[in-house]
């Protein structure tokens, strides 16, 4: 067995918790698997004197001396970008490796923590800091990293996806729902990181940085949350046996002389019922992954909460501890792709859009012409009668989705168009 590793903890909430109790708990075991003991060398909470229930000797409240400190390995459970920030350069920079769940910093400052890495020969592992215990970013760096990622998509944010499946199946309010969510250890410290799509923004980068080998930020991702999704959006979604979902769609655009970009977003989506991505409820995460040679893969499981996310942080740690021992470090990540993002307005997408309109001869044609004059094709149209309205609701074919906010602005200034009741963007064929 070798010389100890010894583990600074930064952090100590829902998920560092958990990771300490594990820690504790299974300690010879992990010790077995790294060929060395994982020593946790200090626990920086922000008041030592509220946790009874910690080994007090380990105890501080100054996480940026316990950075300083004879550690190899910084477990960051925290959160946010400063003062974390700075923590987390300094260990990297004095090669010591980092263990993080942090998706606003990583987000933001990827770049500058994986050249800090790079330079000391540390290792930079994150994977909690995606889709939770769900094992997806060393899938993209390392199983993948031989072939060509065109498409990740899919459910990354617990929080809106539990509350937007218990609107769906109970009818239940966004608010009581929010509230749930928070209480069970899902949303984030503002619960605005969820409900208005930054966690999932910030998730995205990250998704479509290792991908598509580039760097993506956060400021990068196109976002739109589920604050402005009401009963009318589930209704619309319901009739044409769709669902609502917040999705993350990283995309690699090839344009007609082969230019690439990458299309990064987040925003909720009308998906079939019929779709696998539609069954995912609760706070689990599910991401599609398309590969020109592997073809479509799928990753599922607990997106969020205290135990799933210790796992992934545990695995990080055992993997980084495992290099300690063995004097060396893990494969890096790579951004020489350096691939520009594609603006929102220049990224194809489909839109569903319900209208109350007048029942009166010419309507449809009125309607239609709004279409035609953005060069916006329709797909599918459904008309209902409801008293002295009809409801209508078109479906596109893919149109530049700045073309389709301009003629659903315009369709919303026609006289014969009461109310524009719900337009929403739609992923996957009807069955
Ligand atoms: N909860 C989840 O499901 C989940 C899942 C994936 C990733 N994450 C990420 O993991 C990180 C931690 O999340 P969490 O849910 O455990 O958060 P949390 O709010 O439960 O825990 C954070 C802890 O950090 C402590 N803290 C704050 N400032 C500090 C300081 N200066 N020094 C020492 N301690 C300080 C807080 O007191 C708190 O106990 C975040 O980056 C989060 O985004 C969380
Ligand atoms: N607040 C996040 C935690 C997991 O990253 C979520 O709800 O998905
Ligand atoms: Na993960």
């Amino acid at each position: 067995m070798s010389d100890p590793v010894r583990v600074a903890l930064l952090g100590c909430g829902t998920v560092g918790s958990e990771v300490v109790r594990r820690l504790i708990e299974d300690s010879e075991e992990l010790a077995a698997r790294v060929g060395a003991p994982i020593e946790i060398a200090g626990i920086a909470v922000r008041r030592p004197d509220k946790h009874p229930e910690l080994p007090q000797h380990l105890l501080t409240a100054d996480a940026g001396e316990l950075v300083e400190s004879d550690v190899d390995v910084v477990v960051e459970l925290i959160g946010g970008i400063d003062p974390v920030r700075g923590w987390l350069l300094t260990a990297l920079r004095k090669g010591k490796s980092v263990v993080t769940g942090n998706k606003a910093l990583l987000s933001e400052y990827g770049a500058e923590l994986s050249e800090a890495a790079d330079a000391s020969g540390a290792d930079l592992y994150y994977e909690a800091a995606v889709a939770g215990a769900i094992p997806l970013l060393r899938p993209l760096r390392e199983s993948l990293a031989g072939d060509r990622i065109m498409r990740v998509m899919g459910i990354v944010n617990g929080t809106t996806n539990f509350i937007l499946s218990a609107m769906d199946s109970t009818g239940a309010g966004y608010a009581e729902t929010l509230d749930e969510a928070t209480r069970l250890g899902y949303a984030e410290a503002d619960p605005s990181a969820d409900v208005d799509g930054y966690d999932a923004a910030a998730k995205a980068a990250i998704l479509a940085s290792l991908a598509f080998h580039s760097r993506v930020t956060a400021a990068d991702v196109h976002r739109e949350g589920i604050a402005g999704i009401n009963a009318s959006d589930i209704a619309a979604a319901k009739l044409f046996n769709r669902t609502v979902k917040l999705l993350a769609i990283c995309e690699r655009v090839v344009a007609d002389d082969g230019t690439e970009s990458v299309s990064a977003r987040v925003h909720p989506v009308m998906i079939p019922r019929s779709h696998q991505l539609a069954g995912v409820g609760g706070a689990f995460n599910a991401v599609y992954v398309e590969a020109e040679a592997a073809g479509e893969l799928m990753f599922y499981g607990q997106g969020a909460g205290g135990a799933p996310t210790a796992s992934a942080v545990l695995g990080d740690l055992v993997a980084a501890a495992r290099n300690r021992v063995a004097g060396g470090r893990g494969p890096r990540e790579s951004a020489h792709a350096a691939l520009p993002v594609r603006p929102m307005g220049q990224t194809p997408t489909r839109y569903h859009v319900s209208l109350d309109v007048a029942d009166r001869p010419g309507v449809l044609a009125q309607i239609a012409q709004a279409f035609a004059v953005h060069d916006v094709s329709i797909a599918a149209v459904r008309q209902r009668d409801r008293l002295s309205t009809a409801s209508l609701v078109i479906v596109t074919h893919l149109a530049p989705d700045a073309a389709l906010r301009a003629t659903v602005e315009q369709i919303g200034k026609l006289d014969v168009v009461r109310e524009v009741v719900s337009v929403m963007r739609v992923e996957g064929e009807d069955s």
